[in-house]
């Protein structure tokens, strides 16, 4: 069932005291995010740290040895196509810069509300890493730690990975027992972000010549279709009900559109979620659409994807599909509803939220729907609970660790125990002596 919207309290006025903390009390916010290579020398580092990490490229139990070899190996085959995406946008990714500035935003935000907390960066495959965040968190004596991972949708490869790493410095470090934390797991059906989309996709559509008859195309990043058929990852449902939540929000504006969902950015041969965004645009293209406004959904800041593939590659394409106007909608960045938003987030989450008098629960709370928060191994008690291995989902060679090679290998196996077993039962020697004999 689709969440309910969450209403925000933005324009409430908080004081500390009022947030249920002691004069000793400090709350830090981390904000948590993927990381980009700064400069093309960081390329291959960047792809090693992504594929070393076991909730992106999961192997065996028995496998695990390879994860490091075989990152070394993937990130060193795959860094001159990434450099090539990151050369064509000035040399490297802006999302570190984009999220300091968000980070600032949000302390603004926060402390226009009557909260000063310290807003922390922590990112998953590049600097700032999460390891150093929580090293200054514990420097600076937080005593409450509020978690966003800056993904609206959860994904197990996503915020889940971050929320594993948070989880093994928690349980690594006796000095962070005291730190009371909440994490908010994902906020895409929030009333603060669902209409700093809708704004975003209103501003866009009105520079179309006709703007009621524009395509309105939601662009999501794919994972492999396993994590979500196997592993339970709940991205895709979650990812179709944020893009109808947004389109009921447009039409409560005037707006029907039509729109269509579609996965980008796939790596390797296995099978993505689908519809892929290329396939989808080509069929738009020649179903008729003549005009088309890319939206990118899973992600709130500019970077490689959106800045490259969808500004270049698929504007490209959809033009050579028969697309006569093109327009993208710019990611939310340090848009102030947004940011506002991130800032009643924080404040929702302090001691004293459910408590206090005249406290409101919104109908989630109420009825206990929608995605979960708390703390992180809530979190991933919830969404990646059996934290089931899956086959490598990036495959870059037929003859390694393939299913078929798997099979293949086992059968060519079988049939030489059962060589052996007949030689044994028929010349009554056992094998090695046979060959000792030769
Ligand atoms: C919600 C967003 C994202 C999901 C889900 C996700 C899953 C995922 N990604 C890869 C492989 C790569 N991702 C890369 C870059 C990248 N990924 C995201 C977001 C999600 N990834 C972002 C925002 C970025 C860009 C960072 C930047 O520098 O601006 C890359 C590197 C770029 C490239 O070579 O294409 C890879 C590789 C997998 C395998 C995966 C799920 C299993
Ligand atoms: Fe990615």
């Amino acid at each position: 069932m689709a969440p309910s919207r969450e209403a925000s309290d933005t324009g409430r006025n908080w004081q500390d005291a009022d947030a249920g903390l002691r004069p000793t009390e400090r709350v830090g916010v981390l904000l948590l995010n993927l990381g980009g290579p700064e400069t093309l020398a960081d390329v291959q580092p960047f792809l090693y740290n992504l594929f070393a990490d076991d909730s992106i490229i999961r192997l065996p139990p028995y496998a695990r040895f390879l994860q490091r070899p075989l990152a070394k190996l993937i990130s060193t085959l795959r860094a001159p196509k990434s450099s090539e995406g990151y050369k064509a946008i000035g040399g490297g990714s802006p999302l570190r810069r984009i999220t300091e500035e968000q980070a600032e935003a949000l302390a603004q935000s926060l402390k226009g509300r009557g909260l000063d907390a310290k807003v922390y960066v922590g990112m998953r495959y590049w600097t700032p890493f999460i390891d150093d965040a929580m090293e200054q968190i514990k420097q600076d004596g937080m005593t409450h730690l509020i978690v966003i991972p800056l993904y609206p949708q959860f994904s197990i490869s996503t915020s889940g990975s971050s929320l594993r790493l948070l989880e093994d410095i928690f349980e690594s470090d006796p000095a962070f027992n005291d730190l009371k934390h909440s994490v908010i797991a994902s906020w895409y059906f929030r009333e603060g972000y669902l209409n700093a989309m809708a704004e975003l996709i209103q501003r866009e559509l009105q520079k179309f010549d006709n703007p009621e008859k524009t395509e309105i195309f939601f662009s999501a990043h794919g994972v492999p279709v396993s994590y979500v058929e196997q592993d339970g990852d709940p991205y895709r449902d979650e990812m179709e009900q944020c893009v109808g939540m947004i389109m009921d929000e447009l039409a409560n504006r005037g707006w029907n559109n039509h729109f269509s969902l579609a996965y980008q950015s796939r790596v390797g041969p296995v099978e993505w979620l689908q519809p892929y965004t290329d396939a989808k645009i080509k069929e738009l293209g020649a179903s008729g659409v003549k005009q088309l406004l890319a939206v990118p959904i899973s992600f709130v800041s500019e970077h490689i994807e959106t800045l490259e593939e969808i500004d270049m590659e698929y504007r490209e394409l959809a033009i050579e599909s028969g697309v006569k106007q093109w327009g993208r909608v710019p990611a939310l960045n340090t848009n102030a509803t947004f940011i506002d938003d991130l800032a009643s987030m924080v404040l929702e989450k302090l001691p004293s939220a459910a408590p206090r008098p005249g406290y409101t629960p919104s109908i989630n709370e109420t009825m206990n729907l929608g995605p979960p928060t708390g703390r992180v191994e809530d979190i991933l008690q919830t969404y990646d609970r059996e934290r089931r291995v899956l086959p490598p989902p990036v495959r870059m060679w037929e003859w390694g660790w393939t299913k078929s090679a798997e099979t293949w290998n086992g059968r060519i196996a079988m049939l030489a125990v059962l060589i052996i077993l007949l030689l044994e039962v028929t010349t009554g020697q056992g094998v090695l002596t046979q060959w000792l004999a030769l």
